[in-house]
C-alpha cells in the first residue's frame, strides 16, 4: 500500500507499537504488539486493512500462527466470511494432526494442524503478528499445502527484515 492510500493509518498503527530491548534473551530487539491492542483505533485500523485487502479475495481460509496469530486473525475470518483454522504448537490439538518442525529466531519449535480442517482448492491466506526469519511461516505454508489448500498470501503486521533470510 502506498503511503497517503491508507489514510494515516499505518503511521497510528507503528506508534502504537514497542520495541523492548533484550527480550526474551540478551541482543534480541522484541517487537511488542500487546500495546496496539491498548489502542482500540490502532488495533481496528490493523484489522480493517488486512478486511479490506481481503475481502472480494475468495479466501474460504484464515489460518492463524499461535499464538499471536490468534490475535488478528479470527477477526479478519469473520469479516470476510473464511473459516478460521488454528496452527497450534504440539499437543495442544485434540483431533489428528499433521505437523511440521522450525527453526526460530530464539530456539526451534512446531506447528500443528487438524486433519480435514483445510480441503483441497481451499485458498488460504496466514496470519501472524511477525515475521522475522520466516521459519514459522514456511512451516505454516507447508502445512496447507500439504492439506491441498492454495496458499494466497501470508499477512503479517511487522517485518523485521534484517532477519530474513529465505529467499521468496
Ligand atoms: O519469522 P520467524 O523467525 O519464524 O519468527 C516469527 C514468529 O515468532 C513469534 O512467535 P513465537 O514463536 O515467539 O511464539 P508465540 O507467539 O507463542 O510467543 C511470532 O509471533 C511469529 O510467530
Ligand atoms: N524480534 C522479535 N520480536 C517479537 N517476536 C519475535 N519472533 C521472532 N523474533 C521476534
Amino acid at each position: 500500500m502506498s503511503s497517503g492510500e491508507d489514510g494515516g493509518r499505518i503511521t497510528g498503527i507503528k506508534s502504537a507499537l514497542r520495541v523492548i530491548p533484550n527480550f526474551p534473551k540478551p541482543g534480541i530487539m522484541f517487537q511488542d504488539i500487546t500495546t496496539l491492542l491498548l489502542d482500540p483505533k490502532a488495533f481496528k485500523d490493523t484489522v480493517d486493512l488486512f478486511v479490506e485487502r481481503y475481502t472480494n479475495g475468495n479466501i474460504s481460509v484464515v489460518a492463524g500462527i499461535e499464538a499471536r496469530g490468534f490475535i488478528f486473525g479470527p477477526s479478519i475470518a469473520l469479516a470476510i466470511g473464511a473459516k478460521f483454522v488454528p496452527l497450534r504448537k504440539p499437543k495442544k490439538l485434540p483431533g489428528e494432526v499433521i505437523s511440521e518442525k522450525y527453526i526460530l529466531e530464539y530456539g526451534s519449535d512446531c506447528l500443528e494442524m487438524h486433519v480435514g480442517a483445510v480441503k483441497t482448492g481451499d485458498r488460504a491466506i496466514i496470519v501472524d503478528d511477525l515475521i522475522a526469519t520466516g521459519g514459522t511461516l514456511c512451516a505454516a505454508m507447508n502445512l496447507l499445502e500439504r492439506a491441498g489448500a492454495k496458499v494466497v498470501e501470508c499477512a503479517c503486521v511487522i517485518e523485521v527484515p534484517e532477519l530474513k533470510v529465505l529467499s521468496s
